[in-house]
């Protein structure tokens, strides 16, 4: 591999919670073994600060993403690193992903220091979790459970967990294997039971519009089957009405040359049954990826998804 001899020094704006700065330092030993020279810039985001109220109510999922990008955009940084679930549908003018990287486990996982399965739990166990998404798919496996709100970073959740707040809580396996967490999962979900977030477990760079250079720079490490299989997810949350805080599941995988795309949409009052979609389709273009997207939430729509965003302290929950 050519390696850059004259590269100018990146800067990478991260978050400074322990899972963003695993990611940031990712990235940058991955860049620094193509030759380039990266720092990090730590931030604290709105998003990590409030910790009190519902972020939908104070801009949603969009906070943990603005103040790295107003570092992009006065220079103080040229890279953001991002797990791709929080990134959202549509970015701002003059901002892009540059690159979608290869992909780690996009499953959810069962976490509890007593039981070893959800089948375990006893009847009415209290589970934690603020994603809507989680919370209609676990009421549909178990409608007897009690679904209480958990929010903050990986350590803080499983903090309130070990303090006996709730008998289990969902986590995505990806963020527990990246902090070399394994060890607290006791089971992990099948897709088809606990169908995963669009983006889970995957990471996007995102950069500004005008630098190709950057785009060019960070090409090497793109995975094009978690770019196609991301996209494809991703189109279902757009087409959906954008939001993060919604009830809703997308999880693709690619098999050959056929992208299978399935997505789930949940009625937080519980008063529809959980609505399921299907799609595969040879996908070999990001349009072709969008488009499979595209017909799994018309499907959503025809079987009565309701395509608003969801309710309160749903954001940046999983
Ligand atoms: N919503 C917070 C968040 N954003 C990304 C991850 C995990 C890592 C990933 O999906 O890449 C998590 C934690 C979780 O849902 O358990």
């Amino acid at each position: 591999m050519p390696v850059n001899p004259h590269p100018s020094p990146l800067v990478i704006a991260t978050r400074e919670s322990r899972l963003a700065l695993w990611q940031a330092e990712h990235v940058q030993a991955l860049l620094r073994a193509r030759g380039h020279t990266v720092s990090l810039l730590g931030m604290t985001t709105l998003g990590d600060q409030i910790l009190d109220r519902s972020l939908s109510k104070v801009g949603g999922k969009g906070l943990f993403v603005k103040e790295l990008e107003t570092a992009l955009q006065d220079g103080r940084a040229q890279l953001a690193v991002h797990s791709l679930k929080d990134v959202p549908m549509e970015l701002p003018e003059g901002f892009a992903l540059a690159c979608v990287m290869e992909r780690e486990d996009p499953r959810d996982a069962f976490v509890s220091p007593t039981f070893a399965s959800l089948a375990e739990l006893p009847h009415g166990a209290v589970v934690g979790t603020s994603s809507l998404r989680r919370q209609v798919l676990l009421q549909a496996l178990r409608p007897d459970l009690r679904i209480e709100p958990l929010r903050g970073n990986l350590d803080t959740r499983l903090r309130k967990l070990d303090e006996g707040q709730y008998d289990a809580i969902v986590l995505a396996a990806a963020g527990l294997k990246r902090l070399g967490l394994d060890a607290r999962i006791r089971t992990i979900f099948d897709p088809t039971e606990m169908l995963p977030a669009a983006g889970q477990g995957a990471l996007g760079i995102e950069v500004r519009t005008a630098r190709y250079d950057l785009i060019e720079a960070l090409a090497p490490l793109a995975h094009w089957p978690t770019w196609l299989t991301v996209t494809a997810e991703r189109a279902v949350s757009r087409s959906m009405g954008g939001s993060c805080s919604m009830p809703l599941a997308a999880h693709a995988r690619l098999e050959g040359d056929q992208l299978h795309l399935d997505a789930a949409w949940g009625d937080p009052e519980g008063r529809i049954p959980l609505v399921r979609a299907h799609a595969a389709g040879t996908v070999l273009t990001l349009e072709q990826a969008n488009a499979l997207g595209q017909a799994v939430a018309t499907q959503l729509r025809a079987g009565g998804a309701i395509g608003v965003a969801g309710a309160a302290d749903s954001a940046s929950a999983g």
